[in-house]
């Protein structure tokens, strides 16, 4: 766990950047700190690596005070990412991942395996291993950047805005590998962005800071969207928060009505088509899962030319529909 105690900074020329934050970042999960810009959200987040120091309060590490030791070996442990991957414009990707590993005097054989599965983990393609960094997409790069902070199996990983830099495709890609990558590493993860929706998505626990680097909410992203502190939160989260709220109720509650006769399977039992006068076949529109949310459960219905959205499992077979009636039940409830 990661705690701030009353940590204040007040940078010389006198800005109160951060005003007295208290709270704890649970370890083995994703915490983000969001706000508008100015709030603090980076000063907080590079006083755990002390790349800027604070002017008062307590930043523990497992009970242990970040300043007992010598920065350098706390950084040891801390990977950071930051956006536009900062990488080194003359080294080559492999060469940039491995870049830690060498310090820390591991051979080369085990720094180069390491450096490639790591590659291959965050999802390059390795036959881009000896290009340098130039010669990469935005969404590449940070890749590397992702793979580079993982090298020396840090506990605590820093990303300050790493995906806001790319496009929105790319950036929802990076952020699906980065949740993929979290079930499989299990790093406690602080996280800065000023994207609320980036926000609700990646995090277990989510800071609203306000500008004046004052503490607004801390709270798992559900809650945060279900009852903000205030009208600040209320604000910033959105005016469609109860819509996302639905993100978080999942669709195994709803209950499935029978497939329809006018639903069309193909051989395998996955939906074809809707059957309409005349023979003609109309799309089904999107399809959710038992492991989707209530929200994909209403994109179906939204999308079916027929009102009901096929529920499918995870080999696309369908298992039964859901209509407006179904959806309205499982809502009042
Ligand atoms: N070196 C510095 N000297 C003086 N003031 C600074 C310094 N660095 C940051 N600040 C100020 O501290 C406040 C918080 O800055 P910080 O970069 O932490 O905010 P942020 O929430 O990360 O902002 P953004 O989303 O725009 O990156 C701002 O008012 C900023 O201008």
């Amino acid at each position: 766990m990661i705690e701030f105690e009353d940590v204040t900074k007040q940078y010389p020329d006198g800005t109160l950047a951060v005003d007295k934050l208290s709270l704890r970042i649970p370890s083995n999960e994703i915490t983000v700190f969001v706000g508008p810009s100015g709030c603090g959200k980076t000063t907080s987040l590079r006083m755990i690596n002390r790349t800027i120091e604070r002017s008062s309060g307590r930043i523990s590490i497992d009970g242990e005070d970040i300043n007992s030791g010598d920065p350098v070996s706390l950084r040891r442990g801390i990977g950071y990412v930051i956006q536009h991957a900062g990488l080194f414009p003359h080294k080559t990707v492999v060469d940039n991942v491995a870049t830690v590993p060498k310090l820390l005097g591991w051979d080369r054989k085990k720094t180069r395996s390491v450096a490639m599965e790591l590659l291959e983990r965050v999802g390059l393609d390795l036959k881009l291993a000896g290009r340098y960094p130039a010669q990469l997409s935005g969404g590449q790069q940070q890749r590397v950047g992702v793979a580079r902070a993982l090298a020396a199996d840090p506990k605590i990983m820093l990303m300050d805005e790493p995906f806001s830099a790319v496009d929105p495709i790319v950036r929802h890609q990076l952020q699906e590998e980065l949740l993929r990558l979290q079930r499989d590493i299990g790093k406690t993860i602080v996280f800065v962005t000023h994207d609320i929706d980036e926000a609700i998505k990646l995090g277990d626990n989510v800071a609203v800071l306000r500008v004046g680097g004052k503490l607004a909410q801390f709270a798992p992203p559900a809650e945060l969207l279900a009852n903000p502190a205030d009208d600040f939160v209320e604000s910033f989260v959105g005016q469609d928060r109860g819509y996302r709220a639905l993100t978080f109720l999942h669709t195994d509650q709803l209950h499935l009505s029978p497939l329809p006769e006018d639903l069309v399977l193909d051989d395998d039992g996955k939906p074809a088509g809707w059957l309409k006068g005349g023979g003609d076949l109309l799309p089904i529109g999107a399809t959710f899962t038992r492991s989707d949310s209530v929200r994909a459960a209403l994109d179906a219905v939204l999308t079916s030319p027929t009102g009901h959205g096929v529920c499918v499992d995870e080999n696309g077979k369908a298992l039964g529909v859901v209509d407006h009636a179904i959806l309205a039940e499982a809502l009042r409830s």
